[in-house]
């Protein structure tokens, strides 16, 4: 519930200032450049470390007939209020050594004049610059409720740069690119507000009050000439503003604003005749200035121009995450069947929408064996009175709790009376990366366990990822159960837009007893790919695409192939021959490749899952220790993969390989019993920083999933999700 409310906060403050934050954040995007096109003007001064004030005021002195005043912006630019011998008043930029004219302040370009405006008042004066200062408060509490977002999601402030969980592109990099720039857009955020409240009278006025001490009378030359001069030991650099004396009366005195301080100095003597700190206020203003217009820092314009782009973005992707959960909530109520007339019920628990993906699949299989399905929210259970299944699909959010709409299903079922006997089989969605790995999943079985009418059909069923393979494989086996035949279609990877490549056939072997070939494929063209990328095809106007693991050998593609007798893909390319071309695309799959800093690599897979191991055991970087698994149902189902591991071997590239024959002699043996058998080095691995690559079905991947958390808690008193999180687990399974 809690975590709604954040986001429900969040989201409230991100409509509600929407337009003004994305007008102030695109004005901002152009401010960032005013102060990066003003420090690349040619007037920048050296050495204002060096230069006493006394020495510019002593050229002033003797080039023109008058000088008002001085100033040191925060680019190092030296400006000056002079009279010429002309009698000419001019404002100019001089060379603080020679006092030299180097040019003169250029009028505020239009665009930055039009862009301030707009940023500062909307150009409606005063209610503008209110409405702004609102939008900036809104801003700080947009900060401050993201914070909390992320710190749920990343399972508290500890775990922050913890990596972060892909479910879409935009997801992850509003929270990536939060975490980045949370600190600079609170710092432009909390500048505005105060820039506001100062505009409006609302923060204690700074005054400075000097207590003028007048000076004995000392006719003479001036204090830049004579004696020893407090002017002589104030840098340049540390000077803001000079006013100069009105007159040669001598209680008339130098005005020095610096940077903490604001002193007179008597005109004569160069004496300090009064001293004023700045009141903390005042210095909090000019701080407030700098640091929300980025004035003096090209570096810091830079920050704020990257923030201004991401708060645009974070609008963008914040709305799209939306409307996205939105839409299957809405598409639900229009779509709904009655409840009441059907056999099937499917539940589902979902914060981002993706688990009603899956259920829709689910639905249309049933719909299409003729069978009565109602589809709808966790929340929306009631009594339903002639169905027959119930199914509940569910996530699992912030530390094992229910997703946002699933959060009044325990206590809705549990003031329920339910009158028929079901059968109920409940698929948790989770990711393996979280501790509480399908927690609310968990308890919702427990609790449709415990009722009486209530007849579990399958297990608890845990997904990683999202992974359809395994939803496919829940679906076959609760179809089982069933006594359906049941047949999902896969709605990912719909017919592709994406530019396919040539890709002739150099080599195909024969399909092994276990139905088993490898491909060899070299691309027509250049083309850059690493073993553990995914290679898609769609033979002969197929609607979607087959995706398969790719191990790299030579610039060529090495496939292993499973033929299933149903599988048009995988026939197509069983009848391949040598030269025949194919079209297909290349999927970077940069999760999956080979990590390249790493001492140890622990290699495991079952079957064609053996793909991208090859490549990766030939790579030519023998400096990882690396140690191969594998599963398989013989000795002979091994042959075809043998070339490939005497070379690695050969070569030195592999320590170890661990095989497990499922039918092979008197007992079974599984990949899941070899990681068992090898706990110590599986362990002692990944206390060393080593890297474990899973590649192979989602059953295998379930069980050494299975047993590496129990060596990972057992001898390493640590919870597997804390190496998932940190990439030392990588896994690509189907
Ligand atoms: C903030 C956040 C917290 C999560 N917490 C857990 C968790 O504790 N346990 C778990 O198994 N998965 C957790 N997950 C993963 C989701 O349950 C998983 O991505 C699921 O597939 C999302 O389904 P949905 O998109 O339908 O909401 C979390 C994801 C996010 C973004």
């Amino acid at each position: 519930m809690v975590i709604s409310i954040w986001r429900y906060s969040h989201l409230v403050l991100a409509i509600s200032s929407s337009i003004f934050l994305g007008i102030a954040s695109i004005t901002g995007i152009i401010l960032a450049f005013e102060p990066i096109y003003h420090a690349i003007q040619p007037y920048k001064a050296e050495d204002m470390e060096r230069i006493s004030v006394a020495e510019t005021l002593e050229m002033l002195d003797g080039k023109y007939l008058e000088v008002l005043e001085l100033k040191v912006d925060s680019d190092n630019f030296v400006q000056a209020s002079v009279i010429g011998q002309d009698g000419e008043s001019s404002t100019i930029y001089i060379n603080p050594l020679t006092a030299e004219k180097i040019g003169e302040p250029q009028e505020k370009k239009a665009i930055f004049r039009f862009a301030t405006n707009l940023h500062r008042s909307l150009f409606l004066k005063s209610p503008g610059r209110f409405f702004v200062g609102l939008v900036s408060f809104l801003l700080l509490l947009i900060a401050i409720t993201g914070i909390i977002l992320v710190a749920r999601r990343q399972g508290g402030l500890k775990r922050w740069f913890t990596r972060v969980n892909k479910d879409t592109s935009g997801q992850y990099y509003h929270v990536v690119l939060g975490r980045i720039f949370l600190v600079p857009v609170i710092i432009i955020a909390g500048t505005g507000v105060y820039l506001s409240l100062e505009k409006f009278g609302l923060l204690p006025e700074a005054e400075i009050s000097h207590q003028t001490v007048l000076a004995p009378t000392t006719k003479g030359n001036s204090a830049v000439a004579s004696g020893p001069s407090v002017l002589k030991q104030i840098r340049l650099k540390e000077v803001r503003t000079i006013l100069f004396p009105f007159s040669d009366n001598e209680e008339d005195y130098y005005q020095l604003e610096l940077k903490d301080r604001e002193i007179l100095v008597h005109q004569y003597k160069g004496t300090v005749i009064s001293e004023v700190e700045y009141p903390l206020i005042m210095l909090a203003s000019r701080l407030s200035l700098a640091w929300h217009t980025g004035r003096g820092s090209v570096l810091w314009s830079a920050v704020l121009l990257a923030s201004c782009i991401a708060i645009v973005f974070f609008m963008i992707s914040g709305f799209a995450m939306t409307l996205r959960r939105r839409k299957h909530t809405v598409r639900l109520k229009t779509e709904a069947a009655d409840p009441g007339k059907c056999e099937y019920v499917v539940l589902v628990g979902s914060e981002t929408g993706s688990t009603f993906n899956m259920a829709k699949v689910l639905q249309k299989a049933l719909i299409a064996l003729g069978k009565s399905v109602y589809l709808s929210e966790l929340n929306d259970y009631e009594n339903f009175d002639r169905v027959k299944h119930l199914i509940v699909l569910t996530a699992t959010y912030g530390h094992g709790d229910a997703p946002s709409n699933a959060q009044k299903f325990v206590e809705k079922f549990q003031a329920t009376t339910i009158a028929n006997p079901m059968s109920f089989s409940v698929v948790g969605l989770g990711s393996l990366a979280y501790p509480n790995y399908c927690q609310f999943a968990i308890e919702v079985d427990q609790l449709l366990g415990k009722h009486p009418k209530l007849k579990q059909a399958l297990p608890l069923y845990k997904i990683n990822n999202q992974s359809f393979e395994a939803f496919k494989d829940w679906s076959d086996k609760w179809a089982k159960a069933l006594g359906l035949q049941l047949r999902l279609k896969n709605p990912g990877s719909p017919a592709s837009t994406k530019k396919t490549t040539e890709f002739v056939v150099v080599e195909r072997t024969e399909v092994n007893p276990d139905d088993t070939f490898l491909l060899k494929l070299k691309p027509t063209s250049n083309l850059s790919f690493s073993s553990g990328d995914l290679i898609a095809i769609k033979p002969g106007g197929n609607e979607v695409d087959r995706f398969y693991s790719i191990a790299k050998t030579d610039d060529e593609i090495l496939l292993s192939i499973k033929k299933h007798s149903n599988g048009y893909c995988s026939r197509y390319l069983s009848g391949l021959e040598q030269g025949q071309e194919i079209s297909a695309w290349i999927k970077p799959n940069t999760e999956f490749h080979f990590p390249s800093k790493t001492p140890e690599v622990i290699l495991i897979s079952n079957g064609t899952g053996i793909a991208p191991f090859l490549g990766m055991i030939n790579n030519g970087l023998g400096a990882t220790k690396t140690h191969l698994f594998w599963g398989g149902r013989n000795e002979t189902s091994l042959e075809i993969y043998k070339d490939y591991i005497h070379s690695a071997r050969h070569r030195g590239q592999l320590s170890f390989v661990f095989e497990a024959y499922s039918q092979s002699g008197l007992e079974k043996h599984y990949v899941q019993d070899l990681v068992c058998r090898e706990a110590d080095l599986i362990a002692k691995s990944l206390e060393n920083g080593g890297v474990i690559m899973i590649c192979g079905s989602v059953a295998m991947q379930k069980e050494v999933v299975r047993v590496l958390e129990t060596i990972s808690k057992k001898r390493l008193n640590v919870p597997l999700s804390q190496f998932l999180n940190r990439g030392k687990i990588k896994m690509d399974c189907y």
